[in-house]
């Protein structure tokens, strides 16, 4: 038997393709287009944030010391000004939300707690030691990391990063991404298949799942089964991709055309993986590093090799730590016979009074996209002896 057609674990294989990963160059990109990308430096607070205490509430700046007696008002405060302005004993200043603390005051009471007439403040009893005031570097202090590299900027991390100054940050190199569906029975979504033909659906949702992972798609196309053709898409990307994603011709037909081609340009590092759906999934590196995913023609077995292996390879070729969907402990709502390989059930997880239950999506033919289109899950199921039992708790990927 070929080397390349044992059968490797899904563990083994992961391993595999994360070792293969080199990190793309960083290039620096402007605050508002952040979102999403992946920190390639470390960023380091230059001042302390917020830079002055300022109060939390609209209320009245005051002496704690000064206990529960009225207070003549001396002036206000509002957000954005600084000047002269001190609270001496037995005085009081107003102060809106976010303004800085007057000199002299300590702690601020808020306006539902006060009572003003006059130019005199009375409070309802004495007010607390330093009630209400946000301190200076209570986000972050000077000198400490607002994010490192590697971190995945959400929206909190990016305004944390606008917080402290920054307009521009070093992140990884959106990854260039091509893809091709192949086989000869394909059509466009917008054409009526003839006799023996299918609408080409891997494409679109190869393209959808790229969503969100700062793919820079240079290439996205459907080819017959003719080796000429399909070896020119093979080269012509891998010169300027640095992740090709095929579907189809992975298998043991005649026809599978990209399971003899990949050898030929490519280094083929495995063909056979040990998970339903999803068994002949190819991964092969270019000469230049590029990473090839020969995922197999069926829907939801192309969907769920994305899923495995090229959605936590993009984010990693970017910098972050290799991303696996959460996973929560679900309890089976019915009994799964187990298969040889580990099995990606598709499934509903719903939250119920005692825990997380899961219910398959019916039919789990590699081929019913339907299934797939369901799921909010998939259950990972490794190979058993004896059938997982309803009330069982397995591990479930959100999706
Ligand atoms: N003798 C064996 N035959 C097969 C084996 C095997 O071990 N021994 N494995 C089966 C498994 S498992 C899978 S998965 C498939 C994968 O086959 P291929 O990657 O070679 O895919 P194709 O044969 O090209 O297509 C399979 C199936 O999917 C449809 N398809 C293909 N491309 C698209 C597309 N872009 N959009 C929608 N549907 C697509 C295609 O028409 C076929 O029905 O091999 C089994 N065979
Ligand atoms: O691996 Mo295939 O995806 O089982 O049908």
């Amino acid at each position: 038997m070929d080397e390349l057609d044992r059968l490797i674990s899904p563990g083994a294989a992961t391993a595999l393709v994360r070792s293969k990963v080199s990190l793309l160059p960083a290039e620096s990109v402007p605050l508002a287009e952040l979102a999403g990308r992946v920190l390639a430096e470390s960023v380091v607070s230059e001042d302390d944030l917020p830079p002055f205490p300022a109060s939390t509430m609209d209320g009245y700046a005051v002496r704690a010391a000064d206990g529960e007696v009225d207070r003549r008002l001396v002036g206000d405060r509002f957000a954005g000004k600084m000047d002269e302005l001190t609270v001496g004993p037995g005085e009081a200043a107003y102060i809106t939300t976010g303004a800085p603390l007057p000199a002299g005051a300590d702690t601020v009471v808020k306006v539902e707690l006060t009572e003003e007439t006059g130019g005199v403040v009375r409070l309802q009893g004495s007010p607390g030691d330093r009630k209400n005031i946000r301190e200076p570097g209570h986000d972050l202090r000077k000198g400490e990391e607002v994010a490192a590299a590697g971190t995945l900027l959400t929206p909190a991390a990016i305004g944390l990063l606008a917080a402290a100054g920054r307009t521009t940050a070093l992140v990884g190199r959106r990854p260039r991404v091509s893809i091709l569906s192949t086989g000869d029975e394909l059509v466009e979504p917008g054409e009526r298949p003839g006799p023996g033909q299918i609408r080409d659906s891997n494409r679109f949702a190869l393209l959808a799942a790229l969503n969100g992972l700062n793919a820079d798609v240079r290439y996205a196309g459907l080819a017959p089964d003719n080796a000429d053709r399909q070896r020119a898409f093979l080269t012509d990307r891998l010169a300027d991709s640095d992740v090709l994603i095929t579907s189809g011709g992975v298998s043991m037909g005649r026809k599978d055309l990209m399971k003899q081609l990949l050898p030929e340009i490519a280094t083929v590092h495995f063909r056979q993986v040990s998970m339903r759906p999803g068994k002949p999934i190819t991964f092969a590196t270019g000469g230049d590093g590029a990473m090839i995913f020969g995922l197999p023609g069926n829907p939801v077995s192309s969907l769920v090799g994305f899923e495995l292996f090229v959605r936590p390879t993009l984010l990693a070729l970017q910098g972050a730590a290799w991303p696996e969907r959460p996973r929560l402990l679900v309890r089976l709502s019915h009994d799964v016979q187990p298969v040889q390989r580990t099995d990606y059930v598709r499934a509903i997880i719903r939250r119920e009074p005692d825990g997380w239950s899961a219910t398959a999506t019916g039919d789990q033919g590699s081929s019913r996209l339907a299934s797939l289109a369901a799921a909010n899950a998939l259950l990972v199921l490794p190979p058993e002896n004896t059938p997982y039992k309803a009330g069982d708790l397995v591990d479930a990927m959100l999706i």
